[in-house]
């Protein structure tokens, strides 16, 4: 579902170059769980942004879906972005205005569901994510394993082939982290979502299918 060859990123920061990425290569297959683990500044959250299509590499190969995503344009990199990638971040992003509900409504209105069907797949992934109960209440009325979970229905909600998630538990308790984390790994298997999931919590990364490391700009396997 994700392919990454060749992955080069460099910044330039007071005369000096950073070679924070410098030929990363890998691969997720659906319903298979990843985790990217390294030294805080080892450039994980760009390659989740090169992932992700948020950022553009100096160089290499992104692939999504068997798509090759360097040669299009940034219109039809939204449009395969949108179409195909969900997102969790460390911190929710959920809108503060609109209920748990509506939240995971929006984003399939913006891909063009009908309001109804749209509706009937956010009960049923409050359902999946234990929060069938808390469908009308506002983010602030939730607690912070709550949002999150919400956020992760959210990023399921356009059905995506690939589940980018940076830091998702990072700003939870470590009994709430657990829980979060569990029913993630649990609805990405159930889905056949691919995964490519950061984290600083060596013993999360450890339920993962597999780990990697970004180390000097490179990804070796763990483990
Ligand atoms: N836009 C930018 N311009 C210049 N340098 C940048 C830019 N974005 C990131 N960097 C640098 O690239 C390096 C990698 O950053 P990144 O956020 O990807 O690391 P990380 O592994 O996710 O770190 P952490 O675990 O602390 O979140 C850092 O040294 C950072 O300062």
């Amino acid at each position: 579902m994700l392919e990454l060859n060749g992955i080069v990123r460099v910044f330039e920061q007071a005369g000096t170059r950073l070679e924070i990425l410098r030929g990363a290569a890998m691969a997720v297959r659906p319903g298979e769980l990843v985790g990217l683990v390294g030294p805080s500044g080892a450039g994980k959250s760009t390659l989740l942004h090169i992932a992700g299509l948020l950022e553009r590499p100096g160089g290499g190969s992104v692939r999504i879906g068997g798509v090759e995503a360097s040669g299009l344009d940034d219109g039809k990199r939204t449009e395969l972005r949108r179409r195909a990638i969900g997102f969790v971040y460390q911190f929710h992003h959920l809108l503060p205005e609109f209920s748990a509900l509506e939240n995971i409504v929006l984003p399939q209105m913006v891909a063009g569901v009908a309001k109804p069907k749209a509706a009937e797949r956010a009960r049923s992934l409050l359902a999946a994510v234990g929060l069938e109960k808390r469908a009308d209440h506002r983010p602030a009325r939730l607690s912070g394993g709550e949002q999150q979970r919400v956020a992760i229905a959210r990023a399921l909600a356009n059905q995506p082939g690939l589940l980018i998630a940076d830091e998702p538990t990072g700003n939870l308790d470590p009994h709430t982290a657990d829980d979060v984390f569990a029913m993630l790994t649990d609805l990405v298997r159930r889905s056949r979502v691919a995964a490519l999931i950061a984290t600083h919590n060596h013993e999360l990364a450890g339920r993962m299918d597999r780990v990697l490391e970004l180390r000097d700009g490179l990804l070796h396997p763990r483990g």
